[in-house]
């Protein structure tokens, strides 16, 4: 369906919209035709299920098509109508229920039929237009006499950091491109006030733009620094925080920056034309979507696509949104997938009810695109953080052994199903136990770390690291031969090498063997894996420092 769609977002979202109005006109005549056709004496208790169905569907995509009104009034009659599927004897005092569905019901679906073809041409809400560079970042410094600013100006220089120097903060807006992404003020306390009110008046123009104000002063005073806070100022620093501090904080700022627009969300909607809407609408700020339209699919897309979080209809023609949450919940590896309700339901004894079968949040249609936008943007990050913590290795922040385990599985069934190259590499620091012998643990984990910022630096951000054990790291390496692999490893075989460690007065290099071997090679991951091993092993018998290809097998396991 969207395939065949042309033109911009805002286009495609208007035409989903024309769509909905004409289907929602069918739909209505027909069943005003239904309800004409009602005979008193024969009970027809389907009649009245489909109607409440039809009711509260409607009144929870119309608003996020922009039929506000048309939204309301659907509800309105939604509620009569449950009163009638909630009547003791339905079917004793089925002519009476007949005769209030055509006098008073019937008019009503009319009315709201007339509301549908008086709306406007609906708008889209507030497109937020897509990011042009994605990683762009601009520190700010706000001059400030003194040796504080001078130090940290260089030393953020040798960081690599984009850095425009100014008088005032005034001055901000002319020295940004249009296409900026992210900026970070660092100025004295003293500017806060005026700091703040460039941050607004930035942000009113440039809607998409991050703008972040930190702070540095020399004083420790609880409300004064309240008071920068109730301000709006986002960081502060006392004037003796290092530039590597600093520095540190600015890239955990970028990098959560990145992470808030990374997410990843299956939407679960058997109305497809509000998938398609809320597809559109996500994907357009860098969130990543997947649509399903009906359940079946849901573990095999789960499992290839790895959500943040999921987004779930509660009512779903034949299936149950919370129904489906506990089914989800039946597969441990699904035990912490945040999952959100998307529903008309305004009940709270119903939500509530919903929510204890396995689930986080309610949101109730109709949802404006903002609100969906900012709930998927906040949702998916505090999801990243979370699975952050829990995957990561406190030493060097990279994957824990079971999940770069789990990393080599996916990227072996995805060379298979796409016959495209990954290598995986086995990586083991030398004589490690000699550097802590001679230097103590303390120094030896700073090796660690340095290995593992090394690696960090100079993989892809495709690429997966991972601890594998105390001095050993796995790498996966997608869309990569064995020689490119190869190459990158050599090279930072030799960075490794080069680094100068100190204890004390003492000085000393490390280095590192590593074992190759190309993952299409080989049935399993496990045996990728082990042929990695091997390799290292071999290297190490070798003479340390190097690099060695696994040898490939055939059917049979032997050499080839
Ligand atoms: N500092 C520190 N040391 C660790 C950590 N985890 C493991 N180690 C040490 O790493 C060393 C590994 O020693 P071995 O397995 O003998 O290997 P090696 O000395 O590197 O020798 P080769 O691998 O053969 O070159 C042991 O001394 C472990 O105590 C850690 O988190 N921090």
């Amino acid at each position: 369906m969207a395939e065949n769609m042309t033109g911009s977002v805002e286009d495609k979202l208007k035409l989903l919209s024309q769509r909905f109005a004409e289907r929602t006109g069918t739909e209505l005549n027909e069943f005003r035709h239904k309800l004409n056709q009602l005979n008193s004496q024969q009970y027809n208790e389907e009649i009245l299920r489909q109607l409440h169905q039809l009711l509260h569907r409607l009144t929870g995509s119309a608003g996020t098509f922009g039929l506000h009104e048309f939204s309301r009034q659907s509800r309105v009659l939604e509620q009569s109508v449950k009163e009638f599927t909630q009547y003791p004897d339905q079917q004793s005092n089925w002519a009476a229920i007949c005769s209030q569905l055509k006098n008073q019901v019937l008019p009503q679906l009319e009315r709201l039929h007339s509301l549908l073809k008086d709306s406007p041409a609906p708008a889209s809400q507030s497109m937020v237009s897509a990011p042009a560079d994605p990683t762009g970042n601009v520190l700010v410094l706000i001059e400030h006499s003194g040796a504080f600013f001078g130090a940290l100006r260089e030393e953020l220089l040798h960081y690599g950091f984009t850095l425009v120097t100014l008088e005032n903060a005034e001055q901000l807006d002319q020295s940004l491109s249009p296409t900026q992404q992210s900026v970070i003020i660092i100025a004295h306390e003293t500017r806060a006030t005026c700091c703040i009110n460039a941050k607004t008046k930035l942000q009113q123009s440039v809607p998409h733009l991050s703008v972040t104000v930190i702070c540095f002063g020399s004083h420790e005073d609880f409300s004064r620094r309240y008071t920068l806070a109730a301000k709006g100022v986002d960081g502060l620093f006392s004037e003796s925080t290092t530039a590597p501090e600093i520095a540190e904080y600015l890239q955990r700022l970028e990098s959560e920056r990145l992470q808030a627009s990374e997410g990843k969300v299956l939407i679960v909607d058997d109305d497809e034309d509000l998938l398609e809407h809320y597809r559109l609408t996500l994907s357009h700020t860098g969130i990543q979507v997947r649509t399903l339209s009906t359940p079946e699919e849901i573990f095999s897309v789960l499992s290839e696509f790895q959500p943040d979080i999921l987004l779930l209809d509660v009512n779903m023609g034949d299936y149950h949104g919370p129904t489906l949450a506990r089914l989800i919940r039946f597969q441990p590896e699904w035990l912490s997938l945040p999952i959100i309700y998307l529903s008309a339901e305004q009940d709270r004894t119903e939500q509530r009810k919903a929510l204890a079968i396995g689930a986080d949040e309610f949101l109730t249609k109709p949802i404006s695109d903002i609100e969906l936008r900012e709930t998927v943007r906040i949702r998916c990050f505090r999801a990243r953080q979370l699975s952050q913590l829990l995957a990561r290795d406190s030493l060097t922040g990279l994957l824990k052994h079971s999940l770069i385990k789990q990393e080599v599985g996916n990227e072996h069934a995805r060379c298979q199903r796409l016959s495209v190259p990954a290598v995986v590499v086995m990586l083991d620091l030398d004589h490690f136990k000699k550097v802590n012998d001679s230097y103590g643990h303390g120094t030896g984990d700073i090796v660690i770390k340095a290995l593992a910022n090394l690696l960090k630096q100079r993989l892809r951000k495709t690429d997966k690291i991972g601890r594998y054990g105390g001095e050993e790291f796995a790498v996966v390496m997608p869309e990569c031969q064995l020689t490119q692999g190869e190459q990158i490893l050599e090279e930072i075989r030799v960075h490794f090498s080069g680094l100068h460690f100190k204890a004390g007065s003492e000085e000393f290099n490390v280095t590192l063997s590593a074992g190759i071997a190309l993952l299409n090679d080989y049935p399993s991951a496990e045996a990728a894996l082990e042929a990695a091993d091997q390799a290292l092993y071999q290297r190490k018998q070798l003479g340390r420092n190097g690099i060695s290809l696994a040898q490939t097998v055939d059917s049979k396991g032997n050499p080839s």
